[in-house]
């Protein structure tokens, strides 16, 4: 039991008022608690609070932790007794905003707090897959924090969306001693289907750990129509589980004893040639 995690995947829809999704938000976790008494983790979708986009992250700026969302995710933590991954929302500090994922224990004490490290900065030409243009560094300051957190008896590493194209922090979090990586995310329908499961499978099999997105539902009317999917891929690199498009909820078991099982049935990890790799980097 004690390698044994519940998680629930909250695949929300976001509009724009920012109350009604924090509310609905947390409607949401508090019923799939009361349905799934085991429930040990939520995780809640990027940018869950208000609609994601460049024109919009100033006026939905919030303070971490004195804000009203954070407030309301840590007072529910502390109802249900349970952990919980807020998504991410926008921070403000002082001039600056971040794209900040908070992580709230079952005490309600905030024991995470990371923000966005590699801002989401892109230019896809609309005839691949209709195209897309986003440049988040227009309007918020990338994270220089890496943040592992302890959720139960497991190291879980955290990155927002455009994080998991980087495999360098998966493996520096693999090498922390992390079993899951979590990815609140939004991507969207250009690059989803190209990209979205191939990135997690990827960081899974690389780092033989679990690795765990949620997205906000999919809203054909919205300006940033983002992908859906939700998933859990497991070390392995299986999907374990999968959301369609729209509002769905996710509950799942964790295994963690499979992350040890893989790592023994296929040691890279063990193989590693660090002396080579250092050489040829002294050699570049
Ligand atoms: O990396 C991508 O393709 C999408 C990233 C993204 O949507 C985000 O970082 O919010």
């Amino acid at each position: 039991m004690a390698n044994k995690l519940t998680i629930a995947l909250l695949q929300l829809p976001v509009g724009a008022d920012v109350a009604f999704n924090v509310r609905r938000a947390v409607d949401s976790v508090r019923k799939l608690k009361a349905e799934n008494p085991k429930l040990q983790l939520a995780i809640l979708p990027e940018s869950f609070n208000a609609p994601y986009g460049q024109e919009h992250f100033p006026k939905f700026a919030e303070q971490v932790p004195e804000g009203p969302t954070c407030q309301s995710l840590s007072q529910l933590a502390r109802e249900l007794g349970i952990y919980i991954i807020g998504g991410s929302i926008v921070e403000r500090e002082g001039t600056k905003l971040y794209n900040t994922c908070t992580v709230w224990a079952p005490n309600g004490s905030l024991i995470g707090r990371h923000r966005k490290i590699h801002l989401f900065t892109m230019s896809i030409e609309p005839a691949n897959a209709g195209g897309v243009q986003f440049d988040e560094a227009a309007v918020l300051t990338a994270g220089s924090e890496l943040t592992v957190v302890e959720i139960g008896q497991q190291k879980v590493g955290i990155g927002i969306c455009h994080d998991k194209r980087f495999e360098e922090l998966a493996r520096i979090y693999r090498t922390m001693g992390c079993s899951m990586l979590v990815y609140p995310s939004a991507f969207c329908i250009c690059q989803g289907p190209m990209h979205w499961e191939l990135l997690q499978r990827a960081r899974a099999t690389d780092n033989q750990v679990f690795v765990v997105t949620c997205s906000p539902a999919r809203d054909n009317m919205s300006g940033y129509v983002a992908y859906g999917h939700s998933m859990v891929v497991n070390p392995w690199a299986q999907v374990q589980r999968e959301a369609g498009e729209g509002c769905e909820f996710i509950v799942e078991e964790i295994d963690f004893d499979m992350v040890e099982q893989v790592r023994r049935q296929i040691p890279i990890f063990k193989q590693r040639r660090t002396d080579v790799y250092a050489k040829a980097r002294l050699d570049s």
